[in-house]
Order: structure tokens, then sequence, then C-alpha cells
């Protein structure tokens, strides 16, 4: 039978081992050094996901489970913040919207009718030079009318790229502060964070989750180097002190999570499938279980320690429920494993560990 053991475990056998062999640190072999210099704490996701999940309490109202929502979808990308914001519905939040480009809006709808789409951002493809300042407050000014409504914003998936769309995005920024509302940023949210970092820097409800070209892009703006896979763990720490503390969720075989204090790590086992997709119910879930620790933090009986941010344990149970669903999914489906297959695992997958009933 093989037998798996957690990353902390294998970290203190080659301690042991190397203790013992070597007998002092300067001779260790380079590698082993590079995992000891470089230590993250493995995350118990399972046990996270357990403390985060609320009951289904019938004394609830409609919206207290959480209402998300996701700026995101354009002319070419609809799947985006469609797996994003449905994901967020699948995991338990009671609302989710996205704010999308006009032209992604029917398609968005069309997907499903448990979303609540508003057509209000827009290319500069479609308006004048002199309609943009009028155009800017009108965006603004959609969406600051429900900021307060929202738990947590998704800020990029599918966003694409246009200039005149991300300036409005990054106005959309300044309002989730100013209203203390968390935002997790992905994709194209994070091209426009990378080259403006002072729109996340010192906000301490912002979560990052760059896939391993956004995290790249990001470590080379602000650190000034390259990616140092040696010291992987000690490397994302310094990122995100460097960044004022916010929450990095660096995505790949093993999920590193730190806000410039601790690291975590997630490493379940998930899918060798690497389809497109995944990275976005990755961000809707981080929304979602944010959301509910937050509510828990807000429960005086709590204690919580610094390790226990919200955001942090929002990362490490998405992570963690993301990859059981994709291993599930991929037991049923192989190698013709799709993100919707994934998001149709969600559910089994959380019940699993925290069931309804
Ligand atoms: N169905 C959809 O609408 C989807 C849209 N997406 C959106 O597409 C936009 C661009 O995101 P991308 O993730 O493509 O941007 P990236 O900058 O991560 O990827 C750009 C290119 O890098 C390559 N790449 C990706 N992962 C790599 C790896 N591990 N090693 C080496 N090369 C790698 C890809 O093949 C791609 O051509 C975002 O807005 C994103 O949200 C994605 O979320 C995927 C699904
Ligand atoms: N090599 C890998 N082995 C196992 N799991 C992985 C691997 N790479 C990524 N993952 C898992 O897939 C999730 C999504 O990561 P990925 O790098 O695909 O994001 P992404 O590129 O942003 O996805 P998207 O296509 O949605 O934009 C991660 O959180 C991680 O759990
Ligand atoms: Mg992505």
């Amino acid at each position: 039978m093989l037998v798996k053991h957690s990353s902390s475990t294998v970290l203190r056998r080659q301690q042991f081992l190397v203790r013992t062999l070597c007998g002092s640190r300067t001779h260790l072999p380079k590698l082993i050094r590079a995992t000891m210099s470089s230590k993250s704490e493995a995350a118990d996701a399972e046990s996270v996901l357990r403390t985060v999940t609320p009951s289904l309490d019938p004394k609830r109202h409609k919206g207290q489970a959480g209402k998300i929502a996701v700026i995101g979808g354009c002319r070419e990308y609809t799947g985006a913040p469609y797996f994003a914001a449905i994901s967020a519905l699948k995991i338990g939040a009671d609302l989710s919207h996205v704010f999308c480009t006009k032209d992604a809006a029917p398609v968005i709808k069309s997907y499903s009718p448990e979303l609540i789409v508003h057509p209000v951002l827009e290319e500069s493809y479609t308006i004048s030079e002199e309609e943009k300042r009028k155009v800017e407050d009108k965006v603004i000014g959609e969406v600051d009318k429900w900021m307060e409504r929202f738990d947590c914003l998704v800020i990029g998936p599918g966003l694409g790229r246009d200039p005149f769309l991300l300036e409005c995005v990054s106005k959309i920024m300044l309002l989730a502060k100013k209203s203390n509302v968390p935002f997790v940023v992905d994709g194209d949210g994070l091209f426009l964070v990378t080259n403006s970092i002072d729109l996340v820097k010192s906000y301490p409800l912002a979560v990052l989750t760059p896939n391993v070209n956004e995290y790249k892009r990001l470590v080379q703006k602000v650190l000034n180097c390259e990616v140092d896979e040696e010291n992987a763990g000690d490397q994302l720490r310094s990122l995100a002190k460097q960044i004022g503390g916010v929450t990095i969720l660096r995505k790949g075989k093993t999920d590193l999570i730190s806000n410039g204090e601790i690291v975590k790590s997630v490493s379940i086992y998930g899918s060798p499938r690497r389809c497109g997709g995944q990275g976005d119910i990755l961000s809707g879930g981080v929304a979602v279980f944010l959301s509910w620790a937050q509510q828990l933090k807000s429960d005086p009986e709590r204690n919580f320690s610094p390790s226990e941010s919200p955001a942090i344990l929002g990362c490490i149970a998405a992570s963690g429920l993301l990859r059981k669903a994709a291993a599930l999914a991929f037991t049923k489906h192989k190698r013709s494993t799709l993100t919707s297959d994934i998001i149709e695992c969600l559910g089994e997958s959380l019940e699993d560990i925290c069931p309804a009933s």
C-alpha cells in the first residue's frame, strides 16, 4: 500500500536524518538546505473547512450565508466570471452577482438564471474619447449602489486588459476599500494590480491569487528579482510583506499562502488535468470562505489568533475544497475532466467534510 506523508512529517524526517548523518547544518546537501530554509507549515484544510462552514440554520435569512460579486467578463471571456460566480453559489453563498461588459452580459445570463448579471462595464472600443469621463462616473455609480451589500468581491476573472475598463476597475477597488469590503484579485485583475501595486498595498482585506505567470510578474515587479523555487516559502512571505501584509495564494502543484507573517501550504492530491477555469473556481471559493471566516471573527466567543485571519482561512479552505472536488471529478471523467465537472463535484466534496444535517 502506498503511504502518503504530510510535507511537515517528511521535513521533520529529513531534518532528523540530516542531523543524524551530517551532524551540522553547514554540511547539508543543497536541496535539503533549501527545503529547511523555506519552511511552510502544512495546513489541515479539512479541519479549516469544518471550522468556517456555517451550519444550515433555519433561523437565518437570505443573504446571511454570503453575497458575492465578481467583477469580470468581457468580449473574449465569459467562462471565467461564470465559473467564479457559480462556484460561490455551489459552495453555499446565497447571492452571486457579476458586473461585466454589455457584450458579455447576455452570454453569462444564458449560462445560468441563478446569477444576477449587471451589464455595466465598458471597453474603449464602445465609446469615444469625449464620452470617457461621463461613462466612468456612470460605471462607478452603478457599482457603488451595491457595494455595501457585498461580503466580498472577486476582481479580475475574464476582465480583459482594455485600459479604459481597467481604469474603471481601479476606481471600483478604491470604492471597496472605502467601504471595507474584502476583495480577491485574480486573472487580469492581477495584471492591473501588478502595474499599480498601491491599489492593494497595506489593505489587509485584499487577497491575491496568482498562477505561475501572474506570480512571476508580481515577483519581478515588486521584489525586482526572479522566482526562487528553492526558497519558495520565504520569497512568498517577503512578497506579501512588501505589499503591506496582503494575503497571497500562490497557485501550483502545492498551493502556498502567506500574509507576510506565516506561510501555509495545501497539497492535498487534486487532479492531473490542467484545464482552464480551475483558478476561477478557486477565486469564487476564497470569497465565500473568507466571508464565512469574517462572520466567525465577529463572534465575541471566538478567539482568533493572527494565523487564523479570515483571509488565510479562506484561502486554505478554498484550496482544500477545490483539490478534493478536482480529485473526485477526475475519478469520474478521467482525461475528459472539465472545469464544469469539477464545479459539479463541489457540493459532494464539501458534504463529505461538513454534512448538511
Ligand atoms: N473560459 C474562460 O473564459 C477562461 C478565461 N480565463 C481568463 O483568461 C485571462 C488570461 O488568463 P491566463 O491564465 O490565460 O493568463 P496567463 O498570463 O496565466 O497565461 C497566459 C499564457 O501563459 C500560458 N501558461 C499558463 N499556465 C502556464 C504554466 N503553468 N506554465 C507555463 N505557461 C503557462 C498559457 O498557455 C497562456 O497562453 C484571465 O482573464 C482569465 O481569468 C481563464 O480563467 C481560463 C478560463
Ligand atoms: N501542477 C499542479 N498539480 C496539482 N494541482 C495544481 C497544479 N497546478 C495548479 N493546481 C491546482 O489548480 C488550481 C488552479 O491553479 P491554476 O494554476 O490552474 O490557476 P489559473 O491558471 O489561474 O487557472 P484559470 O485557468 O482558471 O485562470 C490551484 O489552486 C491548484 O490547487
Ligand atoms: Mg487564472
